[in-house]
């Protein structure tokens, strides 16, 4: 589904992603992970066109995508969360699910002459899409807060919630543990096996190795920008070159 081949980038004189590549099956729950540093998040920026490659070819559904903007790409089915979750504060949580699906349409000149009935319609359909992807993920009481209001680990489910608003095929997670505390961290899992179960892929980015040990059934491990092994998640555990890269010798 997706096959990242040789991608490069260096900031300065420093390469953070120096000829990594990955490839996420359809139906998987594939972990990316490494030590601090070792370039993953970078690697998810160029996946999704956030910041440009200088080398390298990303393939979805066989496609090449890197000529596209990041919301092409999401059209196109693959999405993005971030480390950090980015919610538009002074929206409420229902707009913010509402406003990601907008925005994933893209400007389209064509689209101020629908007519009213067709614009009112559409608006329906993402509100109710909205409602039950909240209601899903617990949030659906707290559809008209302010997202600013929202504790770290509800921003995430908030942030998880809209990246399946355009109904995508592949979600790639950035550290979708990071920061919650550990009941919500259950219930995050639970939700992304569900979503699994119902068709979706997701590429996980993770440094909490119970989550990717319960999660992926792949797991691909970076270090210095490059590939330092891959395989199923005990295999890697049990890696003594990913153990050293973690630990140090
Ligand atoms: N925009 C940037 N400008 C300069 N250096 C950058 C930039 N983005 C990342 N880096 C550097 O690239 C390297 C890889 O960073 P990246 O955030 O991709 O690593 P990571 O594996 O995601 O780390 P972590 O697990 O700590 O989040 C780091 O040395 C980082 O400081």
């Amino acid at each position: 589904m997706l096959a990242a081949h040789r991608l490069c980038k260096s900031f300065g004189g420093l390469r953070a992603v120096d000829g990594a590549s990955i490839e996420v099956s359809q139906g998987s729950i594939a972990g990316l992970i490494g030590p601090n540093g070792a370039g993953k998040t970078t690697f998810f920026n160029l996946i999704s066109n956030f910041i440009r490659p200088d080398q390298g070819r990303v393939l979805f559904d066989g496609e090449p995508i890197q000529h596209l903007q990041p919301h092409q790409i999401a059209r196109q089915g693959l999405v993005r969360t971030f480390q950090v979750a980015r919610v538009l504060s002074r929206l409420s949580v229902l707009e913010n699910m509402i406003f990601a699906a907008q925005r994933q349409r893209g400007e389209n000149f064509w689209y101020a002459w629908w007519p009213c009935t067709e614009v009112a319609q559409e608006e329906r359909q993402l509100r109710d899409r909205a409602m039950t992807l909240l209601e899903s993920v617990g949030l659906d009481q707290m559809a008209q807060t302010y997202a600013g209001a929202l504790s770290g680990g509800q921003r995430k489910l908030l942030e998880m919630a809209r990246a399946l608003m355009t109904e995508p095929k592949l979600v790639l997670l950035d550290e979708p543990a990071a920061g919650v505390n550990p009941t919500l961290i259950n219930q995050i899992c639970e939700y992304i096996l569900t979503w699994n179960r119902e068709g979706l892929s997701f590429l996980i980015i993770e440094h909490n190795m119970d989550v990717v040990m319960s999660l992926c059934d792949r797991v691909w491990v970076l270090a210095e920008g490059r590939n330092l092994a891959d395989g199923a998640p005990v295999e890697v555990q049990r890696n003594p070159q990913v153990m050293e890269a973690y630990l140090g010798q």
